[in-house]
């Protein structure tokens, strides 16, 4: 890829959202939200269906308007960028694309309408690994090649500034591991890119960043290595068949002890030398000693708790309980 330089027309090339507010009706999509896309990572914009992540996009990318606040690319809004595929690229929905056209026509048309040279458009394909299938009609396209289609779209303009709204939704293994690579490759060019998902998981190998939202809100706006910390806490995890003793000898010290699984207790209060000494001191038989370390998944849940749009009732205590399992809810 040639010629991609960190900034966009109006200055650096990052997505600057600030005081954002949108209201449908009764429903508050965007709840004054403010965060920033640097150049050089991924960020994730992670939150449960119906945050206000695709509406953040869309105001984002002029698409839609705010009802407060600013959202810029580089500094300025969509609507004053001269050439808007140069500067920003986007992937909303993959579906997007006329059936009837072949792939490489509908990159061609889009194009022409910035002046780009054809030569760019087959660069692209290339760079998705569409080749041949883009002179077949897009109607005939799996999901997978759907999206790499959109990708292809997105990158058309080599733009510095990239959103990509879901796009591992609905893929198999191998299109996932493709995008995640390819999204991971943009941002080590020094792109910004800001990819959103509602499953934090699917971005635990990908982003750098995250901004996590929740009923229009910004929960947390951190660094994955930050989270992950804060999640993990100072707990340590020990295996052990003795876990009854185990447990009354680290309690006596001092320790929390939980047993959070059949051979496995987790340990609050106490540093894994302390933990090994205390047990090697009392002759407990123990096959490891681990500090806690939190997946994404756990950090997310830990957030997101109270801020889902659907909570189902909790059939005993009556409190709402967090649907993190929202594949099936998707449009
Ligand atoms: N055009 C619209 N008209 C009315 N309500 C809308 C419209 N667009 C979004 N909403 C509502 O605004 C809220 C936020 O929706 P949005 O699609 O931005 O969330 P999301 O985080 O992208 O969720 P998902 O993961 O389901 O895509 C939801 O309650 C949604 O129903």
């Amino acid at each position: 890829m040639d010629g991609i330089t960190a900034t966009t027309d109006g200055g650096e090339a990052t997505i600057e959202v600030r005081g954002l507010r949108k209201r449908f009706g009764s429903v508050t999509a965007v709840d004054g939200l403010s965060f920033t896309v640097e150049p050089g990572q991924v960020t994730g914009f992670v939150g449960p269906n119906g945050a206000g992540k695709s509406t953040t996009m869309r105001i984002v990318l002029g698409l839609d308007s705010a009802d407060e606040g600013t959202a810029l690319i580089g500094g300025r809004p969509y609507r004053a960028l001269r050439t808007p595929l140069l500067e920003v690229g986007s992937l909303l929905d993959a579906a997007a694309v006329h059936p009837g056209r072949r792939g490489r026509d509908h990159l061609l048309w889009m194009a022409h309408s910035h002046r780009l040279p054809v030569r760019r458009v087959d660069e692209v394909l290339d760079l998705v690994g569409l080749g041949q299938a883009a002179r077949r009609r897009a109607g005939g396209y799996s999901l997978g090649m759907r999206q790499r289609l959109g990708i292809a779209a997105a990158l058309l303009g080599d733009p510095p500034v990239l959103l990509f709204d879901e796009p591992v939704n609905g893929l198999d293994p191998e299109g996932i591991r493709w995008i995640r690579g390819f999204l991971r490759s943009l941002a080590a060019e020094g792109r910004a890119v800001l990819v959103s998902s509602h499953l934090m998981s699917e971005l635990e190998d990908t982003a750098d960043h995250l901004v996590v939202v929740g009923r229009g809100r910004v929960i947390a706006d951190t660094s994955v290595r930050e989270l992950l910390a804060a999640a993990s806490g100072d707990r340590v995890e020990v295996r052990t068949a003795e876990r009854t003793t185990a447990m009354t000898v680290l309690a006596g010290a001092g320790a929390s002890v939980a047993a959070t699984g059949r051979d496995t207790l987790t340990v609050s209060r106490l540093d894994a030398e302390r933990v090994v000494e205390l047990l090697g001191g009392a002759g407990v038989a123990f096959s490891g000693v681990a500090a806690h370390r939190a997946t994404l998944e756990e950090a997310y849940m830990e957030l997101t708790r109270d801020d889902v749009e659907f909570a189902a009732e909790h059939p005993v205590s009556g409190h709402p309980v967090a649907d993190h399992s929202v594949e099936e809810g998707k449009r």
